[in-house]
């Protein structure tokens, strides 16, 4: 008899509990059962309620009360409860999830589910927040718990915090003007390789919570990048952009602007932590041997040597169009922890500003584009990024802008990772002796692009194995190993 045939049995089973979770899922009625198990659950629970007021007895705010509320609207299960507020927060297209008394969110932390439940009278009237632990798990997790909601209340606070740009001027007192830093520039906006990008965000990242590595060691906790590429390559679209993924303040050095050694102390000593030190065109600056500023008072600098109180968790950014002439003491590694090359486009770069500039992600002038690339023509970023921009309404003639450009001005400057441009200018195709400024590669002649790419591919491969200090994302380092 087929009913009592074992696998028939089993085949139904399952097939009953996959109806009954389908329909538990698409009615939401598993919520329900979720709650009632937990309340069954809780029944052989004791909890401990800890109450965090928001006033205090002197009825001034309760830090704490903030703090756990900002924690508690970063939570997603703020959105499972059943009956939620939505107000403005403290910008006109913030909104806000808020609860009403007597609602409760649950959380999880280290593997013990916690309940935060809201007392009180609602709006304006006193509220309180009261944290249910299970005393199981008190001694366990309390105080980690409390921690952790102060580590995450301290990134959304530098999260939400206005940045600030900082320029070193001359008079009267010869130190630091702010003024709001609102460049819109982001990891994402920025063109460049992915897999580059990810390294330098999770260097970025890992950075941000290396405040006991980097004591263990001994060393100042500041991370120094050297971003060197040609003139429109975006060094400084990406200075932005890590200013405002760190969240971090930018101070813009002038270096032309700073008198002598001390001085350079000073404006060190003057900057915050959690701030971007950032110095543009290092190498045009050294080229020009000013009088100010001594070898060892920039080295010193870049080092952050005073001690930890004036570099202790920030980030000095230095850009160059080349390092090639540049005093290799000034490039070692722990001066410089991370160098990142910022090459002319290439094909896939220009496909990556296509898409961004002119939402195209395929065209049927695009093997032509590609064609004109492998024979060794290119152009900055910035460059055709402007062709696009004036060009937006129309794709095709913002294409054909671009193959024009490259078969005019671009000629022989993609050479690319081993192509230098004649003189360092700023966009204009002129050299510095007039002549138009092509790239050359040193001695002999500018080898097939194709042959560059292969050994570029080998190179990059070395490059991400050779355990380097200063770690550099391009190929030149391999380069020089090699
Ligand atoms: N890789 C890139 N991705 C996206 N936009 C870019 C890129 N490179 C340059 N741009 C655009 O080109 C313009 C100039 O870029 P940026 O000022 O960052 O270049 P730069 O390398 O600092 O140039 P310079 O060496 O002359 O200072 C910016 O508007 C920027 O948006
Ligand atoms: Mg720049």
């Amino acid at each position: 008899m087929i009913l009592s045939n074992p696998i028939f049995l089993v085949i139904v089973t399952i097939c009953i509990f996959v109806a009954i979770r389908v329909a538990l899922y698409r009615t939401g009625l598993v919520y329900i059962v979720k709650k009632w198990w937990w309340w069954f659950e809780d029944c052989f629970h004791v909890y401990q309620s800890f109450k965090v007021p928001k006033f205090n007895e002197s009825m001034q705010e309760n830090q704490l009360y903030g703090r756990v509320t900002d924690y508690l609207n970063s939570l997603t299960s703020i959105e499972e409860s059943d009956f939620t507020n939505l107000v403005t927060g403290k910008k006109p297209n913030e909104i806000v999830l808020q609860l009403d008394p007597n609602q409760t969110i649950e959380d999880d932390f280290l593997g013990a589910k916690v309940i935060w439940q809201i007392e009180g009278s609602g709006a304006g009237g006193s509220r309180n927040l009261v944290l249910k632990v299970r005393k199981a798990d008190k001694r366990r997790i309390l105080r980690p718990y409390l921690q952790h909601i102060h580590v995450v209340a301290d990134e959304l606070e530098q999260k939400k915090r206005e940045l600030r740009l900082y320029m070193n001027v001359d008079v009267p007192d010869r130190a630091w003007k702010p003024v709001p830093f609102t460049h819109p520039s982001t990891l994402e906006t920025i063109s460049m390789e992915s897999d580059l990008k990810s390294k330098v965000k999770s260097d970025l990242e890992s950075f941000l919570k290396a405040k006991q590595y980097y004591h263990r060691l001994g060393r100042v906790w500041k991370r120094s990048f050297l971003l060197y590429g040609p003139s429109g390559t975006g060094k400084s679209s990406f200075v932005a952009a890590m200013a405002n993924f760190l969240g971090y303040d930018v101070y813009d050095l002038d270096l032309s602007r700073v008198k002598d050694d001390s001085e350079l102390m000073i404006l060190l000593l003057q900057t915050t932590t959690k701030s971007i030190i950032v110095i543009e065109d290092l190498d045009r600056y050294l080229a020009e041997k000013p009088a100010g500023l001594s070898f060892s008072g920039i080295s010193n600098f870049m080092d952050g040597l005073l001690n930890s109180c004036c570099a202790e968790e920030r980030v000095m950014v230095f850009t160059m169009n080349s390092k090639d002439h540049v005093d290799p003491a000034f490039l070692r590694p722990g001066r410089i922890d991370v160098h990142i090359h910022f090459p002319l486009c290439d094909f896939g770069a220009f496909k990556n500003l296509a898409t961004s500039y002119l939402g195209l992600k395929e065209h049927k002038l695009f093997p032509q584009v590609e064609e004109i690339f492998l024979s060794g023509s290119s152009l900055s970023p910035a460059e055709i990024g402007e062709l696009m921009i004036a060009n937006r309404n129309s794709p095709s003639r913002a294409i054909k802008s671009v193959i024009t450009a490259l078969q005019t001005d671009g000629d022989g400057r993609g050479a690319g990772l081993f192509g230098r441009r004649v003189g360092f200018d700023t966009g204009s195709r002129k050299s510095e002796s007039g002549e138009p400024g092509g790239a050359f590669c040193g001695e002999g002649g500018v080898p097939a692009v194709r042959d560059i790419r292969k050994l570029y591919g080998f190179l990059r491969m070395k490059s991400s194995r050779s355990p380097s200090h200063s770690q550099s994302f391009d190929a030149d380092s391999a380069h020089r190993e090699g």
